[in-house]
């Protein structure tokens, strides 16, 4: 038996202890055995003493939701006073105005071109507002329609990358990507990069990227494009507990049925000059 086999044996064993389901404890060793050679290291470099990081796995495991905001109930996370965008003379959209609250999901729709990328990005802050107020809360993350993941590198790589970024630990940034990975119904295979997955895949990372630092401001630009239909659905099971414990949520849509969901609707129009 390898040291990493040893390491696996006794992480599944100390689960089972703990009151671990055993089906659950083998998927957990499983995932932990693979995430450890995804980072081409030892688990127990990755990881720490198999007990120990069994303790930790045993308390995620039994705390349904781990992904707390940190805003108050009900706070303004997202406000948008009177926003507009001009490209030129041309006039993208006018006088826009929201207000989203921590715990509050709302949807963008609009006819191709309107402006709902472009309404994103000045949410965000990549894009500046011709005219008009945005106010928002200091974490956020968003997920682009276009451009969020990097081809030539694996989930394991992102997660560190992103998690660096927020001043996450390498260790803590890979496990809590593939727990979230896993909620969209997808196990990352080690070594595989971004541009071999499919497209479908790559918005599940692409959204996975988007709440690696618990935000609670989530931007999310038409992220289920290229989504089999169970993983529409786990998405969306994903984006009502990220509302459910306290973020907001801004989400581009063109799917009718989404907007059953949701507690605000921002509908752009195309503008006559277009
Ligand atoms: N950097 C830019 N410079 C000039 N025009 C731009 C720029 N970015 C976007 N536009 C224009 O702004 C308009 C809105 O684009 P945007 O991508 O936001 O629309 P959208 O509603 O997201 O479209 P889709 O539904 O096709 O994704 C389009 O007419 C587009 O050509």
């Amino acid at each position: 038996m390898t040291p990493a086999e040893e390491w696996s044996r006794r992480l599944d064993r100390s689960l089972i202890e703990l009151g671990v389901e055993p089906a659950e404890a083998r998927r957990l060793t499983e995932d932990s055995h693979e995430e450890a050679r995804g980072a081409g290291a030892d688990p127990s470099e990755l990881y720490g003493p198999a007990a120990a990081y069994a303790v930790r796995l045993a308390q995620a495991v039994r705390t349904p939701q781990p992904r707390l905001s940190t805003m108050p109930a009900g706070e303004v996370v997202l406000r948008l006073s009177g926003v507009s965008k001009r490209y030129g003379r041309h006039t993208v959209f006018d006088n826009v105005s929201l207000t989203l609250r921590a715990g509050e999901v709302a949807a963008v729709v609009g006819a191709n071109g309107c402006g709902k990328s472009t309404l994103l990005k000045i949410c965000c802050g990549t894009t500046a507002p011709s005219g008009g107020v945005v106010e928002r809360t200091a974490r956020i993350g968003y997920a682009p329609q276009q451009g969020g993941v990097s081809g030539f590198l694996t989930p394991a790589e992102h997660f560190r990358l992103f998690g660096a970024v927020h001043g996450m630990g390498r260790r803590k940034a890979v496990s809590t990507g593939n727990q979230l990975c896993r909620r969209l119904g997808w196990r990352p295979r080690s070594g595989l990069s971004a541009a071999r997955l499919s497209g479908g895949t790559q918005q599940k990372l692409n959204v996975v990227l988007s709440e690696l630092n618990s935000p609670d401001l989530i931007l999310l630009d038409e992220p289920y494009q290229g989504f089999d239909q169970d993983s529409y659905l786990d998405f969306w099971d994903q984006v009502l507990k990220w509302r459910d414990a306290g973020a907001g949520v801004l989400v581009v849509t063109h799917l009718l049925q989404d907007l059953e969901r949701v507690d605000h609707l921002v509908e752009l129009h195309r503008s006559e000059d277009q």
